[in-house]
């Protein structure tokens, strides 16, 4: 890639390019990648709003296709210059298997990085996440900590532990010769939670407080900060990040960068108010109003309901043991590693971000959109 970019013209991959985080990708590159000649963009299930993205001067592929089949990733690779994975299976709720979450997040991402190598992609940017570190199983508070901070990663649940080892792959898979004789230059992005247009579980929140009255119910402590990130800056992240990996590919090759912006620290459920407040909803209790020991059984009783209502439908509750304990444990960031590697700088305030998510919020009015 090392022409200027007005001379070579550059095809990018985005996998998982229709989800909650892709589309951003997807739209970022549009706008901002100048180089960009052709976006291809990968997924299971494709939206309907890719045909409004064919009528512009990027050729746009919308592919229709499954990460966990090797044959279809390496077709989707063959012939671009970076690919950006967002796919995976984004499960902490008991929708999916243990081997499901794992077939994609793991294998998927071992079938991206063998794809790159057999056709000779060089630049691979992966979307990791903040649980590849913790919340650990032991419930340890990572306040303000960085990259390099010392943490017990202990982790049980199958997506944390998913994530962990495709991020593992893709960082050990840097420096890999790739069809052509040249180096695989690869890095890994860790957002917290990402919040924004189309964040789904803030859409539940909003439905769930509107069938309350108005109200939600506070159940975290508010003292427990948890780490969030707009979706419009993790889309920027990645998108200069992948810009930056060859012109940096030594200092940034085989590295992992948390996703940072300035959102506030805040609890959770707090955090949420600062968009379903302006759309009308209500958080009742300065404290949590049940004991935690009741939420512990409240949780465990959602697994048994899971488990017994199977056969017959779906019950993926947001409350379970895994959700509250990720609820209640302190997590948050504070680094600028990014800044220092590739420049980053976050592309919006978070009084925009604050804006935007409030405005999605009204507009789907708690529509299933
Ligand atoms: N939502 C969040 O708060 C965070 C998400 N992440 C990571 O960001 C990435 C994107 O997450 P979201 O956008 O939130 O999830 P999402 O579920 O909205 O998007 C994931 C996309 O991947 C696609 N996909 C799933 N299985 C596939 C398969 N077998 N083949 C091809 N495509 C497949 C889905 O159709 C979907 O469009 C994931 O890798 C996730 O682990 C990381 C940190 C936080
Ligand atoms: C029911 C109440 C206890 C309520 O407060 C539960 C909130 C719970 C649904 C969320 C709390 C923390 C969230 C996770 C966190 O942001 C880290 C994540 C990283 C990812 O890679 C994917 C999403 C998630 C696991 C996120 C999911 C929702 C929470 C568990």
């Amino acid at each position: 890639m090392a022409d200027s970019a007005q001379a070579q013209k550059l095809v990018y991959l985005v996998t998982g390019g229709c989800g909650f985080l892709g589309e951003h990708v997807v739209r970022m590159l549009l706008q901002r990648e100048p180089r960009l000649g052709e976006l291809r963009v990968f997924d299971l299930h494709l939206g309907p709003w890719l045909e409004e993205l064919k009528t512009g001067p990027v050729r746009v592929t919308a592919i229709q296709g499954d990460v966990t089949q090797a044959h279809e990733v390496a077709a989707a690779v063959a012939g671009a210059h970076v690919v950006i994975h967002t796919a995976g299976l984004v499960d902490v709720f008991g929708r999916a298997s243990p081997k499901t979450i794992h077939e994609v997040n793991v294998q998927g991402t071992r079938n991206v990085i063998e794809a790159c190598v057999q056709t000779g992609t060089r630049f691979l940017v992966y979307t990791s996440s903040m649980e590849v570190v913790g919340p650990n199983t032991k419930g340890h508070p990572f306040y303000r900590g960085n990259e390099d901070t010392p943490y017990e990663a202990v982790h049980r649940h199958p997506y944390p532990c998913s994530k962990a080892l495709a991020e593992w792959l893709v960082l050990e898979a840097n420096g890999r010769e790739v069809c052509g004789g040249l180096p695989l230059v690869t890095c890994a992005l860790r957002p917290t939670g990402i919040y924004g247009e189309g964040h789904q579980i803030m859409r539940d929140f909003y439905r769930q407080g509107l069938r309350l009255g108005g109200r939600l119910f506070r159940a975290i402590p508010a003292s427990v900060e948890h780490g969030r990130v707009y979706v419009g800056n993790v889309a920027w992240m990645h998108v200069l990040a992948a810009r930056e990996l060859e012109r940096r590919a030594a200092r940034m090759g085989g590295q992992v960068y948390f996703c940072y912006d300035g959102s506030p620290y805040k609890s959770y459920e707090d955090f949420n108010m600062e968009f379903l407040g302006p759309c009308g909803l209500r958080l009742v209790g300065t404290r949590p109003l049940v004991p935690y020991w009741l939420l512990v059984f409240l949780a465990a009783l959602n697994v048994l309901l899971q488990w017994l209502l199977r056969p017959l439908l779906l019950y993926a509750p947001l409350l379970n043991p895994y959700t509250l304990a990720m609820a209640n444990t302190t997590f948050t960031v504070s680094t600028d590693k990014a800044q220092r590697h590739f420049g980053y700088e976050p592309l919006f305030s978070w009084e925009d971000s604050r804006t935007r998510t409030i405005l999605w919020v009204q507009a789907t009015g708690g529509s299933a959109q």
